[in-house]
């Protein structure tokens, strides 16, 4: 068996007295899509910068893509990410932002002209690649970002909220993409509140609520209520599981 795209085993983070994320144990196989779910303040984005070297664990380790997460070195040439704000200079244009990228990447530069002209027009930004970024709207700068995520074709993507300000049609291409990306052996880590995307596009779900994983399994096995076997939502799911229980 090829070993897991990401594995993480007690990954914690504190901050002060607060823990945010509480032993987490992560085992994401590759050419997966994996749906991280959780309410607000559950610990997602902590998770997704611990697994990106953003910022370190208080314990625990993890390793994506077979690099362990203080190698970050290794690490960061083998993953993608998109956070909720798309790191972007405003004083660049589209495609100087993406070139810029392409080059800290080591991307052969014929490479990189080939590889931004097809996610330019595939996010239909071909036509606004040469505005400044200044200039662009809120879902023109999420496709930059997601752009800039895959630009080096990562083994392991991280997406939080990918969907996030985008229109249908482009809201269509990236859950098109995601399909693909996986489709071709590519592990996607998905946070979304959209759970209707998490429910299209994820194999497995996982569910973060202050800082534990309360539920994970397959998407359509988790929908299966144990007692009935009758399907639920994934909302329901999501209700059931982040909801305090009085008394216990
Ligand atoms: N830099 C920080 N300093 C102190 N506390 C932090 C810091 N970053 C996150 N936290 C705390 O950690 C907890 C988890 O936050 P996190 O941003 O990971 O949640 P999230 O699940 O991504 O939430 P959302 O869905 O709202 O984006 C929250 O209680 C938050 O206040």
């Amino acid at each position: 068996m090829p070993s897991p795209a990401i594995e993480a085993t007690g990954l914690t983070k504190r901050y002060g007295d607060e823990t945010a994320v509480d032993g987490l144990d992560l085992s994401i196989p590759q050419g997966t899509v994996y749906g991280f779910l959780g309410p607000n303040g559950a610990g997602k984005t902590t998770t997704m910068r611990m697994l990106t070297t953003l910022t370190k664990p208080t314990h625990g380790t993890a390793s994506v893509a077979g690099a362990p997460i203080d190698d970050r070195d290794a690490l960061v040439e083998r993953i993608g990410y998109l956070p909720e704000e798309p790191p972007l200079f405003d004083e660049l244009t589209g495609r100087e932002q993406l070139e810029y990228i392409a080059g800290l990447r080591d991307l052969p530069p014929a490479d990189a002209t080939e590889r931004i002209d097809s996610l330019l027009d595939r996010f239909g930004l071909a036509d606004d690649a040469d505005k400044r970024i200044s200039a662009y709207s809120k879902g023109m700068k999420q496709k930059a970002g997601i752009v800039q995520a895959l630009l080096h074709d990562p083994e392991v993507v991280f997406l939080d909220e990918p969907t996030s300000g985008l229109d249908p049609r482009a809201a269509r291409t990236v859950r098109d993409t995601i399909a693909d990306l996986a489709e071709d052996e590519t592990t996607v880590f998905l946070s979304s509140h959209i759970l209707s995307v998490v429910d299209e596009l994820a194999d497995t779900v996982g569910v973060l609520f202050k800082g534990d994983l309360v539920a994970e399994g397959g998407t359509e096995a988790l929908k299966k209520r144990a007692e009935t076997g009758e399907q639920q939502s994934l909302e329901d799911v999501f209700l059931e599981v982040t909801t305090e229980v009085d008394g216990t």
